[in-house]
């Protein structure tokens, strides 16, 4: 077999859906210009017709079995309130734009070629539009003849000549991050954890080797009958929730307000996921759930809150519910959402995020607003800090990505949240990737919740298209050139972007902008006023990239994004799962392109496997074109510098300017700043920071992923000896039951012929012998052919899957007879004599 990733893909395996670069050809034919009736016709049989997709819906769409689309109108949500909450910044200079600081170089790299003399910026910009043409004349001809050589060539055919490409940058944004003087103060824990820059591809064979195996045990982890006798135990049984679902939204019982609001939307049907939630959530009960992104889990849980607020004492107002997010963009986008649905109630909100002005949300929290809508960081700090703001009176607490939230780094806020809410409140978690494990939930102190997982927790929309395009070893220096060909030349408008840094992000900005492609950047380096202008326009379509961290990885609902390209795999599946749920939301059609190296195998394994294999394709970039982007890249690397060194400069100048402000301020008016009462921090900014590390380091370095799953032996250090002691009793049962349950697993096998081969179905030939497969799997290391194994295995997973008419059914089977014996028996055991462990304490 050749090592060659295409032709593993294309020629070996006929059970992988990639398309060969014949087919390749074909279905670019299908958009090119040329054939385009073809293109009718195929888009509509691979239900991929998304360049066409104007964000209508499709009328022939209806709900599917595993909830993966809907739906009715998208709406833009809007930043007005954040915006009227954004810090006063009038005392501050606003810095050079790093647009402007782009658009002066494009000029001068311009005026270099033709020998004239650089105009200064103002004067630049009257005559921007011609510099725009005459500098783009180089570039413009050059894509032109790419263009149309490479279509016929191999991979692209999204090409379309009425989308020429627009000149002209999007709209200027301060370059002030950082420079806030009470920026340190309200760092809270983002979510956007960096990689290194070394993990682009530079990982040592040894943690490589690590990871996989890490990954693999991952995937392949069966739930012991202890973990399902415990979950058993934890949640509520299936016969707590309403079997019938409704139809309408209409159907049922919301007040009249609470319709109109959702039908002002567009909300109509609800999705499974609502359609599920709403009755449970309006009985007050607690609730986990999940469901693929994008599928509606924002109304889930604001509508029955909206619903039992309506029914609130009006005498006192107090607030009742609180809805947690990790990241400040979230939770301004989750008050939008309840704001809207909200329009026809008297319904009162107040958000509480880090980045925006303190003082004016500390106003807004004395007038208590029925719903609070935070991020933990800045809701600690009003709680220590605001003066009679409390949590007393929570009933319903929720949180949004809640296994993001119940991750290392936001794990001491989080409890400390708990801690300060009463026990009696309801608490709803949800996420599309949710975690039913129960250690992590045991946190949360839920009360006996009701799982309503719609979705696998591994799932994708239905409606995605994913691509990968193979970024070869000692080839990782590619990256830049594939992403900017793939954006030149095929992806060109509505087009999110996801690097694992900062660093990267700010870079490609500033490559992008020297090529004319209209991007803005959004990371945890932006202040919150430059944060919300690059969410505004991309929303706005005033540029058409947004080049972004993981900070946007989460939940994040813009109209029309129809391509989410991976420039780097993440850290870890569920992480892709979020980045690529940026698009094909809400049962619209999208693609994700992602960059996979030789070191993103496993990530890809996983991928391939929980894809629609009709959906998956492998995308093939000439190298005479990435050759053509490296040398444009390269070319471009002095002016890159020069423009980094100029933002530092300006970065420096303004900081200096603002330490002058900043005394020159406590001079004048130094008694009335030492008569303020002392903040109190919930943690120190070296605890801060050390929370923040740890947080990465888990998600980076899979040794230390590892050692989390498997806690050492002083992880009772520090508890109670009450509390000690019946953990570890509970361990000593664990194991007891563990090796019960070994011994019946083997009794069982040793009687059985053998465990229903699940591969089997697929394989004709003869099974090769045991010691043979271990090899194989331990020597496979060949990026192609792994994708080639994965493909086998999902298809295999797909027929012995819980969701399978066969294996499905079948482990059931098994699983009946186990508890009927000998965890029967073990019921008696204290580890389940009684749910109260569970219970809040
Ligand atoms: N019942 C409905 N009918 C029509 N559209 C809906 C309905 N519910 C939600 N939507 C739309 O679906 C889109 C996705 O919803 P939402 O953002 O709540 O998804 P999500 O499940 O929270 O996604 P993620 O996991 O990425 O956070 C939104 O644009 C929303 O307006």
């Amino acid at each position: 077999m050749s090592s060659d990733f295409v032709m593993t893909i294309d020629d070996d395996d006929e059970s992988v859906p990639f398309l060969d670069e014949e087919e390749l050809d074909q279905e670019d034919e299908v958009v090119t210009k040329k054939t385009n009736k073809k293109k009718g016709a195929k888009g509509k049989k691979n239900g991929n017709n998304f360049k066409k997709d104007t964000g209508d819906l499709d009328p022939t769409f209806s709900f599917d079995a595993d909830g993966g689309g809907h739906m009715g109108a998208h709406h833009d949500w809007d930043f007005t309130a954040a915006r009227a909450a954004l810090r006063a910044q009038d005392e501050m200079q606003p810095g050079m734009s790093l647009d402007d600081i782009i658009a002066r170089k494009r000029a001068q790299v311009k005026a270099k070629k033709s020998g004239k003399v650089v105009k200064p910026i103002e004067e630049e910009k009257e005559v921007h539009e011609d510099d725009e043409s005459e500098f783009q004349e180089a570039p413009d001809s050059d894509e032109d003849e790419e263009g149309n050589d490479d279509m016929e060539g191999i991979e692209f055919g999204e090409e379309d000549d009425d989308e020429d490409e627009e000149e002209g940058f999007g709209a200027g944004r301060d370059e002030d991050a950082g420079l806030e003087d009470e920026e340190a103060e309200e760092a809270e824990f983002e979510d956007e954890s960096e990689g290194s820059e070394a993990e682009s591809g530079s990982d040592s064979e040894s943690e490589e080797e690590e990871s996989e195996e890490e990954s693999d045990s991952d995937d392949e982890k069966e739930e012991t009958e202890f973990e399902k006798e415990r979950k058993k135990a934890y949640f509520a049984p299936e016969s707590d929730t309403p079997v019938e679902v409704a139809e309408t939204f209409a159907t049922m019982n919301l007040s009249r307000p609470i319709l109109k609001g959702l039908a002002q939307v567009g909300f109509v049907q609800p999705t499974q996921i609502q359609a599920r939630t709403i009755p449970v959530a309006l009985m007050g009960k607690d609730i986990c759930g999940g469901a693929v992104t994008g599928s509606g889990k924002t109304a889930a849980f604001i509508v029955p809150v909206l619903e039992r607020l309506m029914y609130r004492s009006r005498q006192t107002p107090t607030s009742r519910v609180l809805i947690l997010c990790p990241t400040r963009e979230l939770a301004i986008q989750c008050h939008s959402v309840a704001q809207k649905l909200a329009s026809f109630t008297d319904i009162t909100f107040g958000l509480c995020v880090g980045g925006l002005s303190r003082n004016s949300q500390e106003m807004q929290l004395r007038t208590r607003p029925d719903v609070l809508i935070a991020t933990p960081g800045r809701l600690i700090d009003h709680i220590l800090n605001s003066r009679s703001f409390t949590l007393d009176h929570i009933d319903i607490l929720i949180m949004d990505e809640a296994d993001r939230m119940l991750e290392d780094g936001f794990s001491a806020e989080l409890t400390e949240i708990v801690k300060a809410c009463p026990q009696s409140r309801q608490t709803m978690l949800f996420s599309a990737t949710m975690t039913d494990n129960v250690d992590e939930l045991i946190r949360m102190s839920l009360n006996r919740p009701v799982r309503l997982q719609i979705d696998s927790s591994n799932a994708t929309a239905a409606r995605l298209t994913q691509e990968f395009v193979r970024i070869r070893q000692h080839r990782e220096e590619d990256r830049p050139a594939v992403l900017l060909a793939l954006c030149s030349r095929t992806f060109k408008h509505r087009v999110i972007i996801f690097f694992r840094s900062k660093a990267a992000a700010h870079q490609m900005k500033i490559i992008f902008g020297l090529m004319g492609l209209r991007a803005a950047e959004l990371h945890g380096n932006l202040t919150q006023e430059q944060r919300l202008a690059a969410l505004e326009e991309f929303r706005d379509e005033r540029v058409d990239f947004l080049l972004a961290t993981d900070l946007a990885s989460r939940g994040l609902d813009i109209k029309g994004i129809d391509t989410v390209i991976n420039f780097n795999m993440p850290q870890n599946y569920a992480i892709y799962q979020h980045r690529v749920g940026r698009t094909a939301r809400a049962g619209r059609n999208g693609r994700a392109v992602t960059l996979a190296g030789e070191n993103d195998r496993k990530l890809l394994k996983m991928a391939i496997k929980n894809a629609d294999k009709k959906l998956l394709k492998h995308r093939v970039i000439p190298q005479d074109v990435i050759t053509r982007y490296r040398e444009r890249v390269e070319g471009l690397t002095e002016s890159v510098k020069e423009i980094m060194a100029e933002e530092k400069e300006d970065k420096a100048l303004r900081q200096a300017e603002m330490e002058m402000r900043k005394s020159d301020n406590l001079l004048k008016h130094e008694s009335e700043i030492y008569s303020r009462p002392a903040k109190t921090w919930f943690q120190t900014t070296e605890e801060k920071k050390q929370a923040a590390d740890a947080g990465k380091a888990a998600l980076n370095d899979p040794k230390k992923r590892k050692a989390k799953e498997e806690p050492k032996r002083d992880r009772f250090a520090g508890m109670s000896r009450a509390k000690r002691r019946r953990l570890q009793l509970t361990e000593e049962d664990h194991k007891d039951i563990n090796s019960h349950v070994k011994s019946i697993k083997s009794a069982k096998k040793a009687l059985k012929p053998a465990k229903i081969p699940k591969l089997a179905p697929e394989k004709t030939g003869p099974k090769p012998p045991q010691d043979q497969k271990k090899k194989k799997k331990k020597k496979d290391v060949d990026f192609s052919r792994d994708l080639g194994d994965t493909s086998k295995q999902g298809a295999v997973k797909k027929l012995g899957g819980s969701g399978s008419k066969f294996g499905g059914k079948d482990r059931k089977d098994d699983k009946g007879k186990s508890r009927s014996g000998k965890l029967g028996k073990l019921r008696g055991n204290k580890a389940f004599k009684s749910t109260k462990k569970y219970k809040r304490r």
